[in-house]
């Protein structure tokens, strides 16, 4: 059975703030792009390695930068590594990424999806979800208990004080990362059913999960790793470069 990987690197970084597109970003000497796809690629399988075919999608002005950073990675492994324009949102990049993935490829197939934004997600992660995928599950995301109190609040202005409406269950929620894992067909599926809002950050989802619950269908979570953190703000590089994949 094949497994195959989209990895998001299409994304600007506005909340990062920095000069450069986040993916492009250097952290610990190597951009966090390469870290991505390294950690990816560095999965194994029953049979060897996990990913049999990477598939990147970069910022359309930044295309041959990224091509040019994954120059190492390419030559560490057999695995084809392409690089392709990302859409206007995360959703249209992952989109853009199913769509570059060879035709031929079977509807049960694994396919796994990553953030460049999460550097440091190590193989053993991206192992568990791909095996649960493989075990039966359609649709599987690596989730950390949340250990903050959660408040849901009235009108959102996040500048004025805000009535509490209700103290969240905390137990049942998870905060959940990527690599998320899907069989190929259920998730070209689910972006099929969601492309109307694929291009409008305020109605886009924010992970492919979401659109496979949208569909109405289960989604698993498996433990997920602090390791897999996501850089979104300047103090997060700095975390980051601190600790790596410690
Ligand atoms: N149009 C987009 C937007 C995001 N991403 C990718 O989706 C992942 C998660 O997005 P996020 O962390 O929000 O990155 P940015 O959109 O770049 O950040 P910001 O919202 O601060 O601009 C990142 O790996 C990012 O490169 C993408 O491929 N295409
Ligand atoms: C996909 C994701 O990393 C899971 O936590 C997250 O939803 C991306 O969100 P962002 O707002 O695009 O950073």
């Amino acid at each position: 059975m094949s497994v195959v990987a989209v990895l998001t690197a299409a994304g600007s970084g506005t909340r990062l703030g920095h000069a450069l597109p986040k993916a492009l970003v250097p952290v610990r000497g190597e951009r966090l792009v390469v870290h991505a796809a390294r950690s990816l690629l560095a999965a194994r399988g029953p049979d060897g390695p996990l990913v049999d075919e990477l598939v990147v999608t970069a910022p359309a002005e930044h295309l041959d930068d990224v091509v040019s950073a994954l120059d190492a990675v390419r030559a560490e492994t057999r695995a084809p590594v392409r690089v392709v324009p990302g859409g206007a949102t995360r959703q249209a990049s992952v989109a853009a990424g199913l769509a570059a993935l060879p035709g031929a490829l079977e509807a049960d197939a694994v396919v796994l999806v990553h953030d460049a934004a999460r550097p440091f997600a190590p193989p053993d992660l991206v192992e568990r979800v791909a095996a649960a995928v493989r075990s039966g599950h359609g649709a599987v995301v690596p989730g950390l208990p949340v250990t903050d109190t959660v408040k849901r609040v009235g009108p959102a202005d996040l500048t004025a004080a805000q009535p509490v409406l209700a103290t969240v269950e905390r137990a049942d929620l998870r905060a959940v990362q990527t690599p998320q894992g899907f069989r190929l067909g259920l998730l070209r599926d689910a972006h099929d059913e969601a492309v109307a809002h694929a291009h409008d950050e305020s109605l886009a989802a924010t992970d492919d999960a979401g659109l496979v619950e949208r569909l109405g269908l289960d989604v698993w979570v498996v433990p997920g790793d602090e390791r897999a953190a996501k850089i979104t703000t300047a103090r997060d590089l700095r975390v980051a470069e601190l600790l790596g994949d410690a």
